[in-house]
């Protein structure tokens, strides 16, 4: 398995590191059985998994839940979990029992935490104990009702200045690595310079270290509106409605099952079970 200092050593050599989603067993074995650097275990499971239409509702259990099928899936591939929503605010000591939990019981090889500010002391509490953090800047969906909704961030020279001034903060708090989300790929460029750490980009251009899609949006999986960075890989849900569709209809029409699909009584048995008479 790849570790910090692998990524680390990916940066300086130039090799982009990559990254995709997973929250179940067979997303996360497709995932490692690809050859993908890393996994993260998303929050994004509230919208794509589980149907919310924000990640806000996604507790530390669901984080859990998810992150130990994806291990059991991928157990040699470094495995990111995102700390949900106010689960890294309220104190210190809160802070790190969640990022205890989430590593402890899920087998979890890092945790990602949003946005700098009160969060850069949360992010050096965390490396001080031995966890570690991968920070997330730019569109930090658990903020997005601040934000006013999932839209690109640091569009000026200004807002661009502060993010490339957290990202050197998150840097400075121990950080292994930072997720940049929908922002110019100038900014990315001046992250990606100025930081030592890798950069992995989504909606951030190809000046990321490396890059992170969200598994269901990378296969289409799913009838969801995809963001405009996201490209499609292949496109699964309409084979899957047609299957279910085709097995509707063999089943209504009995086609389904199939003798070959059947088990049979042996010929005594079933003489015995209709005492010789009838079929
Ligand atoms: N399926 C999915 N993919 C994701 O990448 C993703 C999630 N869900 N949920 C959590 C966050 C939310 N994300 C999103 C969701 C929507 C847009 C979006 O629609 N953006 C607009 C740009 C808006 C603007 O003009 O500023 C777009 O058209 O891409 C972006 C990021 C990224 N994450
Ligand atoms: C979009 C990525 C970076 C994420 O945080 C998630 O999937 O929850
Ligand atoms: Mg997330």
């Amino acid at each position: 398995m790849k570790t910090t200092l692998d990524f680390l050593k990916m940066k300086e050599s130039g090799e982009k590191i990559t990254m995709v989603t997973a929250y179940d067993y067979p997303s996360a074995k497709a995932a490692e059985e690809a050859g993908t650097d890393m996994i993260l275990v998303g929050d994004s499971l509230g919208m794509v998994v589980l149907g919310y239409d924000s990640t806000v509702p996604v507790t530390i259990e669901d984080m859990i839940h998810h992150a130990k099928a994806v291990r059991r899936g991928a157990p040699d591939t470094f495995v990111v979990v995102d700390m949900p929503f106010m689960t890294y605010h309220l104190s210190r000591e809160e802070t790190l029992r969640a990022a205890a939990k989430i590593m402890q019981e899920s087998g979890a090889d890092a945790v990602k935490l949003e946005g700098a500010k009160d969060v850069i002391t949360m992010i050096e509490a965390l490396v001080n104990c031995g966890i570690p953090v991968m920070a997330h800047l730019g569109l930090t969906p658990q903020s997005a009702g601040v934000l006013g909704g999932f839209k690109v961030q640091a569009k000026t020279a200004e807002q661009g200045k502060q993010l490339i001034a957290d990202a050197v903060r998150c840097e400075e708090a121990g950080a292994f690595s930072i997720v940049l989300e929908c922002i110019p790929q100038q900014i990315t460029e001046s992250v990606s310079e100025q930081c030592q750490i890798p950069t992995v980009g989504i909606g951030a251009g190809v000046q990321a270290d490396g890059q992170v899609l969200v598994y269901h949006d990378l296969i289409g999986y799913g009838d969801h509106r995809v963001p405009k960075f996201v490209k499609k890989y292949t496109d699964v849900y309409p084979g899957i409605v047609a299957a279910i569709k085709n097995y509707h209809e063999e089943v209504k029409n009995k086609e389904f099952p199939a003798p070959s699909h059947s088990f049979n009584l042996k010929e005594e048995e079933r003489i015995s079970l209709y005492g010789g008479k009838g079929s």
